[in-house]
């Protein structure tokens, strides 16, 4: 079934942390008002709609009203802006497993040439530019800028209570290190948190170490979505806390997430996230589901 009328779609993933992605280079698709918080809801809903734990539109910065702001001096050297949604329909400055989706999306649609996507471009993100690129090997890097710590939290899960390392990716984490088997826990619910520490909410980490400053595996449970299969920002902060826990302030660590593995290369400068992306289905949205 096709319809002049009907909006294009795609799904994929990220190590298993999956979006459904609306290409809309000209903004003349999704204008703010019609990507509305209940519609990303419905897109998300994994029963009712088409699922995922969030949504990503590819859009060019100069159609979305509020990239200058975040941008500023960068508006023009970022073409693309990956406006991205959490599955409750918030906005997050960043989304580490959705821009290289984001970038591999743009090249399955025609909207970039591969050779360019393999010397990097420059991403608008709510978090600020963002550089991302394709490996030789099929994976995509991206260049998510320093860690940065803002204290030590604490996060009641499943009845205990897990001591963290408060790190800011653009967006807010906070990594547990724990011997507790991360297998094992519940995270069925909301975790709890001081809300002093973070009062826009916060992704939460629960980190096993299975070799000091080298290999972590890790279980989150996402602000706006609740657990998912991985978390790409969130592997960085909690490789940048194994890193600090070893008493290092760089280093690469392997990230095993349930979704796949993901690689975090961390040196005082910078963040360095590198692993898979990809799409699962491409088609449309049935006018009759939209104006259901
Ligand atoms: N899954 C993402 C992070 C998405 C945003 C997050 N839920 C938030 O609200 O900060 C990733 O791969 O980084």
């Amino acid at each position: 079934m096709t319809s002049a009328n009907a909006p294009r779609v795609l799904a994929g993933h990220g190590t298993e942390n999956d979006f459904v992605v609306l290409p809309d280079p000209d903004g003349a698709v999704w204008p703010e008002h019609r990507l509305d918080e209940a519609l990303v809801r419905r897109l998300c809903d994994r029963r009712g709609g088409l699922g995922g734990d969030g949504v990503l539109r590819l859009v060019r910065s100069v159609h979305v009203p509020d990239a200058a702001a975040v941008l500023g001096a960068h508006l023009d050297s970022c073409e693309w802006f990956m406006d991205h949604r959490n599955a409750d329909g918030s906005t997050a400055e960043m989304c580490g497993n959705g821009i290289r989706l984001f970038l591999h999306a743009l090249v399955a649609e025609g909207l970039l040439d591969r050779a360019t996507c393999e010397a990097g471009i420059l991403v608008g993100t709510r978090g600020g530019p963002r550089r991302v690129g394709a490996t030789a090997d099929g994976n995509y890097w991206v260049d998510m800028g320093p860690a940065r710590e803002f204290g030590a939290g604490e996060a009641g899960v499943a009845g205990r209570t897990f001591a963290g390392l408060a790190v800011s990716m653009g967006n807010p984490h906070l990594a547990c290190l724990t011997d507790v088997d991360v297998d094992g826990l519940d995270l069925s619910g909301t975790p709890s948190v001081d809300a002093g520490l973070f009062p826009d909410g916060v992704n939460v980490e629960l980190v096993n170490v299975l070799e000091a400053g080298a290999h972590i595996r890790l279980r989150v449970v996402e602000r706006g979505v609740g657990e998912t299969r991985s978390c790409g920002t969130g592997a960085c902060a909690a490789g940048y806390a194994a890193l600090a826990a070893a008493g290092r302030a760089e280093g690469t660590v392997l990230v095993d997430v349930p979704g796949g593995r993901l690689s975090v290369q961390v040196t005082p400068g910078t963040t360095l996230l590198t692993g898979p992306a990809v799409l699962v289905a491409a088609g449309e949205l049935c006018p009759e589901w939209l104006a259901g």
